[in-house]
């Protein structure tokens, strides 16, 4: 039985940092473990133009703790009205790795998103042509379309046809939760990735609703049914290069999820390593861990892999908080209903 492994330093290529005290109060809960992660643009207002990237950056730089090394990369968050130029630019410069496109209305703080989706053709194109990453948060939104098949519709509807008409366009599929998300991806030869979450590897909707209903674990795109978990988890432990780690850690307040209307999104980052690690276990799979969370998203987004090393170690259940302080009120780490084993040395 293995009850140590070391691999090379993780990386995180799907998270939510927020602003202010929330931004000063998760960022070291993420940069304990992790080396750099993809940080996502939906502040309000959402990040839109290059210089507002960059002064993203310095408050992320100014908020880290003395001694933590973490490096922020940077996206910035598609409009109707967003210019070709200054996001090539941005790109040029080494600024900014990806650009995310939300769909208006899809998830939180998203109404600045993308509604016809040939007014960002221009953009798109330009993307394709310097080999600029797009993470897409898939899911439509057409109120007659169950929230269920949102993401499936999705792929059908929008993304084949995006990707049909910009050839060489490179597309992540931000937090994909479904089997129909798995075999796109897995259809695709070239330019196609997706990230997958820690929450989504451990609850279908059933732990949401059974029992009563568990706001913590209410995220988007919603966990699905048990044979999109597996085909999740399948994915995520076969060691193929597309799928890579991207936690979608995202915190709101308790006093913001635990309301008639709360807010959509999980909180893992305290968590992360071991509620992998323990999944991973669970299949077998600690072989491929290294590659779902440090090596294929540096190989898809065509950046050096980390050369530092983290050891995880097994043993008794790992003690980690139920909820951490941040300057807005007390956010909930996500509990997966069981005892965690792994812990990051
Ligand atoms: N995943 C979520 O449920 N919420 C995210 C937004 C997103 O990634 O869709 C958030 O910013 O809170
Ligand atoms: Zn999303
Ligand atoms: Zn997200």
């Amino acid at each position: 039985m293995t009850d140590t492994l070391t691999i090379r330093r993780p990386d995180d290529w799907h998270l939510h940092l927020r602003d202010g005290a929330m931004l000063q109060a998760v960022l070291p809960e993420t940069a304990r473990h992790f080396a750099r992660a993809i940080i996502m643009p939906n502040l309000v207002p959402p990040v839109v133009r290059g210089d507002e990237a960059a002064t993203y950056r310095d408050r992320i730089l100014a908020a880290l703790p003395d001694g933590m090394v973490f490096e922020p990369l940077m996206t910035l968050y598609l409009t109707e009205d967003t210019d070709a130029q200054d996001v090539a630019a941005a790109h040029a410069s080494g600024l900014i790795k990806a650009v995310k496109l939300y769909p208006a209305g899809a998830t939180t703080n998203s109404a600045s998103g993308v509604r016809d989706f040939d007014k960002v053709r221009p953009v798109l194109e330009k993307m394709a042509e310097i080999g600029l990453p797009m993470c897409v948060h898939g899911e439509v939104t057409d109120a007659e379309i169950d929230i269920f098949d949102r993401e499936a519709v999705f792929i059908d509807r929008v993304l084949d046809p995006i990707r049909k008409s910009t050839p060489g366009l490179r597309v992540v599929m931000e937090h994909i939760t479904t089997s129909n998300g798995v075999d796109y991806v897995k259809a695709n030869e070239t330019d196609l990735g997706a990230t997958i979450t820690a929450h989504h590897l451990i609850i279908n909707r059933n732990h949401i609703l059974v029992g009563g209903i568990k706001p913590h674990y209410y995220c988007l795109p919603v966990a699905k049914r048990e044979e999109h978990r597996l085909a999740l988890l399948a994915a995520a432990t076969s060691g193929d290069p597309r799928f890579f780690l991207g936690t979608d850690s995202a915190p709101h307040t308790d006093a913001n999820k635990e309301m008639a209307c709360g807010c959509a999104g999980c909180f893992t980052a305290t968590n992360t390593m071991s509620l992998v690690a323990e999944m991973f276990d669970r299949e077998d799979a600690l072989g491929k861990l290294e590659a779902f969370v440090s090596l294929n998203g540096p190989g898809f987004y065509r950046l050096p892999v980390n050369e530092e090393t983290i050891t995880l170690t097994k043993g008794e259940p790992v003690a980690y908080p139920s909820k951490i302080d941040t300057g807005e009120g007390p956010v909930t780490v996500f509990d997966p209903g069981f005892p965690l084993h792994w812990s990051v040395a």
